[in-house]
């Protein structure tokens, strides 16, 4: 089977104002997310949350595949986030969570990459199993009123 993947970049759109419909755009657009924040960067840690709360919102459903990336994990000097809030964060939104440095490693990006894409091949695969059972439940419904024209279901 044959699998498209496209990446839209949201950088600098934010969730407030007239951005969050362009932000809210996005998300209805994407079937995963990869949340990134740098150690370096309080502020866009503390953001975390609420973009996940609008992911939540617009996607209808807590089962969304996503990953954080903590970029820049060699400015050791210039930390602000400490590695083990991240990790309680991610936990706290059930996404996966990956601490690296974009600049010096790309193997540990295509880790966290690959990830996401396992994630959304599962939720795929769930998402079929579901709709096979509901096909078969409507089947079934219809046999036994074939069966029993007065009964109701
Ligand atoms: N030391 C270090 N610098 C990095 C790393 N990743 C990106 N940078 C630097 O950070 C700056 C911003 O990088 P960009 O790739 O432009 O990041 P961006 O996605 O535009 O970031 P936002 O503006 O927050 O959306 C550039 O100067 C990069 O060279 C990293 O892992 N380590």
């Amino acid at each position: 089977m044959e699998e498209n993947f496209e990446i839209l970049d949201t950088a600098n759109k934010e969730s407030v104002g007239s951005a969050a419909t362009s932000l809210e755009s996005s998300i209805k657009w994407g079937d995963s997310f990869l949340i990134m924040y740098s150690i370096t960067d309080r502020s866009r840690f503390e953001s975390v949350s609420h973009l996940k709360r609008i992911i939540d919102l617009v996607k209808q459903t807590l089962g969304i595949p996503t990953v954080i990336v903590v970029n820049k994990c060699d400015m050791e000097n210039g930390r602000v986030v400490r590695t083990g809030e991240g990790k309680a964060l991610a936990s706290d939104l059930r996404c996966s969570f990956f601490e690296l440095s974009v600049a010096e490693c790309s193997v540990a990006v295509e880790v966290a990459v690959e990830k996401l894409v396992r994630e959304v091949r599962l939720e795929y695969q769930r998402h079929l199993l579901a709709m096979d059972k509901q096909s078969r439940m409507l089947q079934m419904r219809h046999a036994l009123s074939l069966k029993h024209p007065a009964a109701r279901f």
